[in-house]
């Protein structure tokens, strides 16, 4: 489990891997991520420090500002937005240096699942308030700073000592029918090969992801443990394993052969109620309320 967080397997294959900057995230900004105690604030920019006195509201430095006393409304201070400059200085030179911009991973996911509250749909950042907003919407983070180890079997700790965000650089138009999840069991691969990809990896038992470009080259993505929360995709697990425990050691390659098969890497999971439209449901009460609005519309209009 441990080696197939990125900052620990990235070094050693750099080289055949999607260029990648990794830093240390401050304890104080994993508990941003984790704390859902109050409302969801998006940390204060660097570039937005000089309109700090003007953003804060505060009433009693205007005229007309009279104290009742014995309100209690003197012990509400504003709570100042979180801020973490030093980390946002590192990150904004790293998109730079990576091209204006990334795809943001924390030490074993990226933030698929909250792609749909960006802007652009996808997990394209170019700026540190881009890449909180990401992080902090999503699940998948959310297991990585909580669960990781939940399925170890050997588990000592609830949660890694430190935690790494990899900024790797955006490629715009990955095509999902080019990526393949390769299966490792016992150092020999069991689910589909790329010559390119050498096997100096220090587990027996993992699956790895690559892409294949337009000239053929593969591009070393990303490392999975064998089973746990890693998704065997057009195999199962038992699958797998039943085929070992035959003795089968022939590789196996499975392609979809429809293209409409074919679907996008990145999850498109959006909140349940933009889903749900049975009885009752916010979208019921909104096609309800709009169907009133207009039969409202069509008599007064009549
Ligand atoms: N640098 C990149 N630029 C653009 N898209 C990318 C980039 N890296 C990965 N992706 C897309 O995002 C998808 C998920 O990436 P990745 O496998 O790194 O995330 P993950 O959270 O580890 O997923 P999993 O848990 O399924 O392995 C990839 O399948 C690919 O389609």
């Amino acid at each position: 489990m441990n080696r197939c967080q990125i900052q620990e397997w990235y070094p050693n294959f750099k080289s055949c891997s999607i260029k990648t900057t990794i830093h240390e995230l401050p304890e104080s900004f994993v508990q941003y991520l984790l704390d859902d105690s109050g409302p969801f604030l998006l940390p204060l920019s660097i570039t937005n420090y000089d309109a700090l006195p003007n953003r804060v509201h505060k009433p009693e430095e205007e005229e007309d500002f009279v104290a009742v006393e014995g309100s209690g409304d003197e012990a509400e201070e504003p709570v100042p937005p979180p801020s973490f400059p030093e980390l946002e200085m590192e990150i904004k030179a790293s998109i730079e240096s990576l091209g204006g911009a990334i795809f943001p991973k924390l030490n074993w996911s990226a933030p698929k699942d909250s792609a749909w509250i960006s802007s652009t749909g996808n997990l394209k950042c170019t700026s540190f308030s881009e890449i909180a907003l990401l992080l902090r919407s999503s699940d998948s983070v959310i297991h990585d700073l909580y669960h990781a180890y939940d399925s170890c079997t050997d588990k000592t700790a609830s949660r890694p000592s430190s935690f790494f965000l990899a900024l790797r650089k955006w490629y715009p138009s990955l095509k999902p029918e080019m990526e393949f999840r390769c299966f490792v069991h016992h150092k020999l691969l069991v689910g589909i090969c790329q010559r390119e990809v050498k096997g100096n990896f220090g587990s027996e038992s993992y699956t790895f992801d690559v892409y294949v470009t337009k000239d053929g080259r593969v591009k070393l993505l990303d490392f999975n443990p064998w089973g746990a929360s890693t998704l065997p995709l057009m195999f199962t697990w038992d699958e797998l394993e039943e085929k070992l425990r035959e003795g089968g050691n022939e590789l196996e390659f499975r392609i979809v052969e429809s293209r409409c098969g074919i679907r996008p890497g990145l999850k498109t999971a959006v909140p349940y109620d933009y889903l749900d439209t049975s009885q009752g449901s916010g979208w019921d009460q909104f096609l309800r309320n709009a169907d009133e609005e207009l039969r409202w519309q069509t008599s007064a209009g009549a």
